[in-house]
């Protein structure tokens, strides 16, 4: 496959692409050239498409891809990020960027006040689409950890308050604001996510 083939990264959230550009890149380390690791090229496109009210995150993301592939008219990705208390029974879950908008960091932490269990799981969901009409596939990721008091740069959504388990990886205690970007894309629900849409894509190349 020539490098003419463009893959669209439908997303509102310029971390998010920065991150998956990351992630990606770290995936095909044998593709066209050292400067161009690639074997597509990965555009963006900054709309952010509404996403239907639905309790399978599952659900969310493949609407959301299927008006996603309509727009660009080709070959898109989108991803839906979720953040899920054990206490609550999985909520915030795909509302949280609602839930952070309104209740902050410090409200977050409050809504598990009278919770012993302070786990939670980053989940992200990745879907693809070759195009408008086209079958949408998902791949989805899971970072366990628990919620804590904010620590660490806020310089992307609940980053500050996600303190991931020691068991998922190099985490020396750290939320994912505190790690350096190399250590949480090695670790991330994102990573997880995009590690199989990379396996997936490497089948279509
Ligand atoms: O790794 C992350 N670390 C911290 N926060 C994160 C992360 N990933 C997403 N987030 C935030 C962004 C938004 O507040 C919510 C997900 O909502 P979500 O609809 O998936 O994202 P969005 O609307 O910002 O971008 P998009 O246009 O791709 O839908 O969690
Ligand atoms: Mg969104």
């Amino acid at each position: 496959m020539s490098s003419s083939r463009t893959i669209t990264f439908v997303t509102g959230n310029a971390n998010k692409l920065r991150e998956f550009t990351a992630i990606i890149s770290s995936l095909f380390p044998h593709g066209q050239s050292e400067a161009n690791p690639l074997p597509f090229t990965i555009s963006s496109a900054k709309l952010d498409l509404v996403e239907i009210q639905e309790k399978t995150p599952e659900a969310i993301a493949a609407d959301k891809c299927k008006r996603a592939a309509e727009l660009v008219g080709g070959e898109v990705v989108t991803e839906d990020t979720c953040l899920c208390f054990d206490s609550l029974g999985g909520l915030p879950g795909p509302y949280i960027k609602w839930f952070l908008e309104t209740l902050g960091h410090q409200g977050l932490n409050n809504l598990l006040a009278a919770y012993e269990d302070k786990s939670a799981s980053a989940l992200c969901i990745f879907a693809y689409s070759a195009g408008p009409g086209k079958e949408v596939r998902t791949f989805t990721g899971r970072t366990k950890g628990r919620i804590v008091p904010a620590r660490g740069d806020n310089k992307f959504g609940w980053d500050p308050i996600f303190e991931p388990l020691s068991s998922e990886g190099n985490t020396n205690g750290h939320t994912y604001a505190e790690m350096d970007r190399t250590v949480k894309n090695g670790l991330s629900h994102r990573y997880k996510a995009v590690k199989e849409l990379a396996d997936f894509l490497k089948t279509t190349i």
